[in-house]
């Protein structure tokens, strides 16, 4: 018997009760909903190549941090080092520097002045912004240039909180982009819903219309895709609800992006291991920090990458 959407909702309604969930990404099947399979992140994920070298995997740029929130800006990066960026850097504000540099010696730091200095942002080929880049002026600059650039992006956090309260910012949004809003970040976007059936049914219309993937983020994340495909993720543990972990999942994502991979395969693949690290942590403690995640996710691939 085939698994019913209602399974992987936490509220209740009678429409999801009589959905079929089909196992796989690429089941036969007239439905929207597919959970995603352990044999599916074995047929996506590309193993790293004999004789490649930083440049082979993409330099990804994290925009994110204000004074109060660094913590936010590292975890982002963290997540994007230790998901195999090629390089990383993050554009934050100069009193994370210090930070930046002992916690994270591998990332390299771009400045907000030389950030908007910069007259294309050409060599990213991965733009994530929002976690604890706060809902300032700056940050709807930030934001602003990233748009008029035309670049797509993994916009996280208070990015969606701007793109919530500015609708033309939310007109710039360019194709492929990518938000991975939480319940409450995803009804600030599209407006408050009664059922997780009904916000599912807004995300897949404006996934659609705006021609995005919205990774809407709960015990079992949903990954729509532009086309109103629902990919259901089921890695991921309870011990994994600590702040600090969505900062994670956006670097991990953005780690993908820049190794080439299309924007609903870096989603699935980010959301899937991140899950998974999460779980297997859980196995031997009741809750795990963001950072421990980041730092379990390089072993994860392995598992599903044949030598
Ligand atoms: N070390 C740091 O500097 C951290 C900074 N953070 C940043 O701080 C900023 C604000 O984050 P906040 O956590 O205050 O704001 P949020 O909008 O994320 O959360 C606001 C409220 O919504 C609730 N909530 C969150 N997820 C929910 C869900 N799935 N279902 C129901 N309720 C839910 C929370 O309990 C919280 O009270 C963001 O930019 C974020 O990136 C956080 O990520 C935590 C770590
Ligand atoms: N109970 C849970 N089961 C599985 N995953 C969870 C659970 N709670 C949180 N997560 C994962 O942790 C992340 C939390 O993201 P978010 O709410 O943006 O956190 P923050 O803003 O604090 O960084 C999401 O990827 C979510 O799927």
């Amino acid at each position: 018997m085939a698994d019913k959407l209602s399974a992987f909702l936490p509220d209740s309604d009678s429409i999801s009760k009589i959905q079929d969930v089909s196992r796989g990404l690429s089941a036969a099947t007239d439905s929207p909903y597919r959970l995603i399979q352990e044999s599916d992140i074995s047929a996506l994920i590309r193993p790293r190549l004999d004789f490649s070298h930083k440049g082979t995997y993409g330099h990804a740029l994290i925009i994110a941090g204000e004074r109060a929130t660094m913590g936010a800006a590292l975890l982002a990066s963290s997540g994007c080092l230790y998901a195999g960026a090629g390089l990383t850097t993050a554009c934050i504000p100069e009193s994370g520097l210090m930070a930046l540099n002992v916690s994270l010696p591998e990332v390299m730091y771009l400045s907000r002045e030389k950030f908007f200095e910069q007259e294309a942002l050409n060599r990213y080929n991965a733009v994530a912004i929002g976690p604890g880049v706060g809902i300032t002026e700056e940050a709807v600059a930030l934001l602003s240039r990233i748009l008029e650039l035309k670049r797509p992006v993994i916009a996280d956090a208070d990015a969606l909180n701007l793109l919530a309260s500015n609708s033309l910012l939310m007109q710039g949004l360019v194709k492929g982009s990518i938000l991975t809003p939480h319940m409450k970040e995803f009804d600030r976007l599209f407006g408050i819903h009664e059922t997780w059936y009904s916000r599912l049914q807004t995300a897949r219309e404006r996934a659609a219309e705006l021609g995005i993937v919205i990774v809407l983020k709960n015990q079992y994340t949903f990954i729509i895709d532009a086309d109103g495909t629902v990919y259901i993720n089921s890695t991921g543990s309870p011990a994994m609800a600590q702040g600090g972990m969505g900062d994670v999942l956006t670097g991990i994502i953005a780690a993908y992006i820049a190794q080439g991979y299309a924007a609903k395969e870096a989603a699935i693949l980010g959301c899937f291991f991140h899950g998974a690290a999460g779980s297997e942590l859980a196995k031997t403690r009741s809750n795990v920090r963001a950072l421990e995640v980041a730092e379990y996710v390089p072993k994860v691939p392995r598992w599903y990458v044949s030598d």
